[in-house]
């Protein structure tokens, strides 16, 4: 079978192709090579077998054709710090805890029913953001921040219903940036899984203090509402009491099911009716996947364009390389969200695979709905109640649009950006 294995670099002894792959930005390096070796390829990191999917028909044939057999994961060793991987839906294998948690996801934190009843959450953490922003008029505001502030808090109300102090948001904000950075550092245990017990760069060590204090506020809030009076709440804690003891298909619900969903979020607001709006978020996530390499592992083997996936390999799809595909559309790496316009373009992805920001298949980004409706009003809100200008630096020598990867993809340089009036 070795000759139907897909194409791809010669790997060095011991390391493989960890060289042709160690770059600022992985995502282009992979693009630089299926140029070479085509649309789909093969690559050894350290002892892992990575197929990367760089076009369209490629990803249709992992994310649909032979999705049944292609929902694994294989989870990074950071996650296995505080024993995350066991909480986490993203690198659960598809099995009937990862089912469950999804169907508790879809029904009790981003059903249409549930995103309805969450406006005035959502209107809540708006507010609380544009509050701290027009605070802001002598020092830039580093709009990455306000942003992941104003998803964590929403997040916070949807499941507790109660919002977060400015010290707690400054505090998730830091245990993200030191995750971001632990995610960056290209791990030894991933690339040599029989040496992952020693953790020898401390990753997982590392990302276990940082999980270990967002669980550790998921816990306050819990032994709160315990001992605290009836609240009414109809929120993801109150169905997960209610049903304490009691499982939901199996899964027990319990303090593990509140840090499945730990993941920010968000509103419903007008989107529908502001068409260029749409186009300007599409365009974006076009241009910046957050999640710009979308790793599966193979549960069976399968076939793909007459090559042969072999069982436990990492099946990557580079949505990154995908969207910025010259074969796919005119100008790839221009902003132009005129492109968005007057087409069928849905945010669940086309019919053909060349646009699919949240990925698609049964692992499809499990908060689609709240992350869709909280980009638009968040930008929405920034844009409509501010007037910005960029610090002098940016103005002289432009905006630096760089990006790095890390547990998603980010700027390089994070944006300042300065308040001029309201
Ligand atoms: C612009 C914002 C976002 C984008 C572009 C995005 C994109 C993605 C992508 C591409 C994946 C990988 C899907 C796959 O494996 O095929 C993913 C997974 C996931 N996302 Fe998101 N995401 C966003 C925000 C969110 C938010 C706000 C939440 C939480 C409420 C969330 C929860 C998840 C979960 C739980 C998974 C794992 C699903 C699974 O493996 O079954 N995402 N996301």
């Amino acid at each position: 079978t070795r000759r139907r294995l897909p194409p791809g670099p010669v790997p060095l002894p011991v390391i493989g192709n960890l060289l042709d792959v160690a770059s600022r930005l992985p995502p282009r390096s992979l693009a630089r090579l299926a140029e070479r070796y085509g649309p789909l390829m093969m690559l050894r990191l350290g002892s892992a077998v990575v197929i990367v999917a760089s076009s369209p028909a490629a990803a249709r044939e992992v994310l649909r054709t032979h999705n049944g057999s292609i929902t694994g994961r294989n989870a990074p060793d950071a996650w296995n710090g505080a024993g995350h991987a066991a909480n986490s839906v993203f690198v659960l294998p598809p099995r009937r805890r990862w089912r469950a948690l999804r169907q508790v996801g879809t029904e009790h934190l981003l059903s249409p029913r549930r995103l309805d009843a969450l406006r005035p959450a959502v209107r809540a953490a708006v507010l609380e953001m544009r509050r701290r922003v027009s605070e802001s008029t002598a020092a830039p505001v580093e709009v990455g921040r306000v942003a992941f502030e104003a998803m964590a808090d929403l997040m916070w109300r949807a499941m507790f219903s109660s919002g977060l102090d400015v010290a707690t948001l400054g505090e998730l904000h830091g245990v993200a940036r030191e995750a971001v950075l632990l995610a960056l550092t290209p791990n030894v245990s991933d690339f040599f899984p029989t040496l992952a017990a020693l953790d020898l760069q401390g990753v997982r060590r590392g990302m276990a203090t940082q999980m270990g204090r967002v669980y550790e506020l998921i816990d306050q809030e819990i032994d709160k509402r315990r001992r605290g009076p009836e609240t009414g709440s109809r929120d993801l804690l109150e169905v997960m009491l209610e049903t304490d003891q009691g499982n939901i298909d199996g899964v027990v619900m319990n303090r593990d099911t509140m840090r499945a969903f730990l993941t920010t979020c968000v509103e419903c607001s007008d989107i529908d009716n502001l068409p260029y709006h749409q186009a300007v978020v599409k365009e974006t996530l076009r241009l910046h996947a957050v999640v710009p390499l979308v790793p599966n592992k193979v549960e069976n083997p399968v076939e793909i364009h007459g090559h042969t996936i072999p069982k436990g390999s990492t099946v990557i799809v580079n949505l990154w390389a995908i969207h910025r595909s010259a074969e796919v559309r005119t100008d790839p790496s221009k902003f132009i969200p005129e492109r968005f316009l007057g087409k069928e373009f849905h945010f669940q992805g086309t019919e053909d695979f060349e646009f699919m920001p949240f990925s698609a298949g049964r692992r499809i980004c499990l908060g689609l709905p709240l992350a869709t409706r909280m980009l638009h009003v968040l930008l929405g809100s920034l844009l409509k109640d501010f007037e910005w200008t960029l610090p002098e630096k940016a103005m002289e020598n432009g905006l630096d649009m760089s990006e790095k990867l890390g547990l998603t993809m980010s700027m390089a340089t994070p944006l300042d950006a300065i308040v001029k009036g309201m």
